[in-house]
């Protein structure tokens, strides 16, 4: 696995290096010591498939707080999306900066996001599938969102959202702290 830095601290795109032969081919996907050893989350409880329909669905952006924050490995199993971190940890460098990387089934690589961040996708084409390995049990009562669109992030999506849920629709304008 190949680990590229990302515009916010302790986020990194996660490339395969596959091995290739006349049946196809196999790579590594995960690995608790070279995750560690890169200072990533190298425990995931929780994993999750997100099944989306059309063209320009909109997730996120999402985030739970603690004491369930979630670190967040993400990647597409199906089609490709715009897939975008945003940085809202105030003591950090890259605090309210955001990454985004094109992830797809063809590329098999991943977003590995730390704790503290928020996490959306935009669909680039229809029935795209997305698996998560996340850090944390699912806790509603922690979770939290913000702006898509918010102008304090300015996050340059490649389109407007064509299929967005209520929720991630009316999220209030994010705060600096
Ligand atoms: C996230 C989650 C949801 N659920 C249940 C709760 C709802 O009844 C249903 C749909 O949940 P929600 O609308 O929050 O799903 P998404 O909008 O896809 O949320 C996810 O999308 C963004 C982009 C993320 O980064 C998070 O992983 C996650 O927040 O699944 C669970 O049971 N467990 C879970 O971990």
């Amino acid at each position: 696995m190949k680990f590229l830095p990302t515009a916010i601290d302790g986020a990194f795109i996660v490339e395969v290096e596959p091995w290739v032969d006349e049946r196809g081919l196999f790579a590594r996907t995960f690995c608790a010591e070279t995750f560690a050893a890169q200072g990533l989350v190298s425990s995931y409880p929780q994993c999750s498939v997100s099944v989306n329909n059309s063209r320009g669905t909109l997730r996120g952006m999402h985030y739970q707080i603690a004491p369930q924050a979630e670190a967040k490995l993400v990647r597409a199993t199906r089609g490709s999306v715009f897939d975008v971190a945003v940085d809202l940890r105030p003591d950090s460098p890259s605090y309210l900066q955001w990454a985004s990387v094109e992830l797809s089934a063809e590329r098999r690589n991943a977003f590995a996001i730390p704790e503290g961040c928020a996490h959306g996708f935009l669909t680039l084409e229809h029935g795209c599938e997305l698996i998560y390995h996340l850090s944390s049990n699912y806790a509603p009562d922690l979770a939290r969102g913000v702006r898509w669109d918010d102008p304090l992030f300015a996050i340059d999506w490649p389109f407007a959202p064509v299929v967005i849920g209520e929720r991630d629709a009316t999220y209030p304008s994010y705060v600096r702290r």
